[in-house]
């Protein structure tokens, strides 16, 4: 049985925010068995008592990863993200650390299309506050502000992964689709790309976001989009809570001139269910508010327990890192009858050759070498004679430049 350089049962992962099981079982399943598991995220103290040793943590969408976080993670190795969005993770702190971060690109993407296609249908019905006055002893019989979506035109911001969905599946509402993306994208069905986000505003009668967080989708939906948008349309963020400025969101309903929205994503989520829930949205009859919960389906959730847990299992194992955000992406075979030793370093000129050339003076033998690069790092992985590779690891912690090292047996 492969030996690896730490003992498995040394290898300490720290699981948040209620991932699912199907991650656990994955980890135990590839033999590591230290696991921290909490149901919920950790208040900031707690969370950097319990990185400090970790080597490896699993977060969704609330636990922030930042710089000062990470800094004090001295062991951690890995960093798994069971959701889409990595926002919450200083990417480029993690990256000059050497530690990749992972996520799952695809696993809850239906998910949030299917939810967007429900909230379309009682949005355009006019449901929401038909309900909540029934709740309230009301009694709103009325066809008035109630439509079919058939017809409707359906803007979708960001035709990705989720905006391609939503779309096919609004076409066989009988919507018509029209999208922005910052790309150029193959339209599917029979959508159709319109080049400036105010062009899509001012045509669509439903306005769904399915942009990531970045600094060019902060608050791109505010006061002056939102008056752009049709009046009595509706707007719908299943994004970042980022995208949109609630104020103006609020006013805007407050007026009545979008005639309702659903939102699933706020500038400030609670941190836990036991917390308040503070919007200025609060209240509006035809808002409907879910606390993101776009993603949160049982079919998501256990494949992306599954895919996450098994990304961080191959890196721990044997040096992996394909589709890691952050990282040069190395894709490995298992090894065997060979020591893998991992070398991450910042990208400067010269390194492979002083690690060629140490080696060749020690006469190390290198039955295989791979490398890979970003602008800020560079990522060798060697494999040598199993009976060097105490002798190469020296010789690699040595290089001027090395961020981390590690040795797979
Ligand atoms: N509510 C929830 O529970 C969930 C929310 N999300 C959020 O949804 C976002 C989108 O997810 P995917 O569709 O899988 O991502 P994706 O990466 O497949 O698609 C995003 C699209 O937005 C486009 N884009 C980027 N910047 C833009 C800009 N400034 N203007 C217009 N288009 C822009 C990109 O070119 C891309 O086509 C994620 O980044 C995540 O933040 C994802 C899953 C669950
Ligand atoms: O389910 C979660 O915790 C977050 C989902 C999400 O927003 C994402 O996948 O980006």
């Amino acid at each position: 049985m492969a030996k690896h350089s730490l003992d498995k049962d040394k290898i300490k992962i720290l699981l948040l925010e209620g991932v699912h099981q199907s991650a656990v079982d994955v980890f135990e399943r590839a033999g590591y068995t230290n696991i921290e598991y909490h149901k919920a995220s950790l208040a900031e103290d707690e969370l950097h008592a319990a990185v400090k040793d970790a080597h490896f943590i699993g977060i969704r969408s609330r636990t922030q990863l930042t710089e000062e976080v990470l800094s004090q993670a001295d062991k951690l190795v890995g960093i798994g993200c069971f959701c889409i969005g990595t926002n919450q993770v200083n990417l480029s702190a993690a990256e000059k650390l050497g530690i990749p971060v992972f996520n799952a690109p695809f696993s809850n993407t239906r998910s949030v299309a299917e939810l967007v296609l429900g909230e379309i249908i009682m949005l355009l019905r006019g449901i929401p506050q038909r309900n909540a006055l029934a709740h309230r002893g009301g009694w709103l019989k009325s066809a008035s502000g109630s439509y079919e979506a058939r017809g409707k035109t359906l803007g979708v911001i960001g035709y990705g992964h989720i905006g391609t969905q939503l779309g096919i599946l609004a076409e066989t509402l009988g919507m018509r689709v029209i999208f922005f993306d910052i790309e150029d994208k193959l339209p599917l069905g029979n959508a159709q790309q319109v080049h400036s986000l105010q062009q899509v505003l001012s045509l669509a009668d439903v306005v769904s976001l399915h942009v990531p967080e970045t600094p060019q989708t902060k608050e791109m939906i505010g006061f002056e989009e939102l008056a752009c948008m049709r009046k009595g349309s509706i707007l719908i963020n299943a994004s970042r809570g980022t995208v949109v400025d609630i104020d103006a969101l609020a006013a805007s309903l407050k007026e009545e001139h979008l005639a309702g929205a659903a939102i699933d994503v706020f500038p400030v989520e609670p941190k836990s269910n036991d917390d308040e829930f503070l919007s200025p949205l609060r209240g509006l009859d035809n808002v409907l508010l879910t606390p993101h919960v776009g993603g949160s389906t049982a079919e998501a959730q256990e494949n992306i327990g599954v895919e996450v847990a098994g990304k961080l299992a191959k890196y721990s194992d044997n040096g992996s890192t394909m589709t890691a955000v952050n990282f040069p992406e190395v894709s490995l075979a298992q090894h065997s009858g060979t020591s893998r030793l991992l070398h991450i370093h910042h990208n400067r000129p010269g390194i492979l050759i002083q690690i060629n050339s140490a080696f060749a003076e020690k006469g190390i033998n290198i039955a295989a070498q791979y490398l890979q690069t970003t602008s800020e790092i560079g990522y060798v992985v060697m494999e040598v004679d199993s009976d060097q590779a105490e002798d190469a690891l020296v010789e690699l912690q040595a290089i001027e430049g090395t961020i981390r090292t590690r040795l797979l047996h």
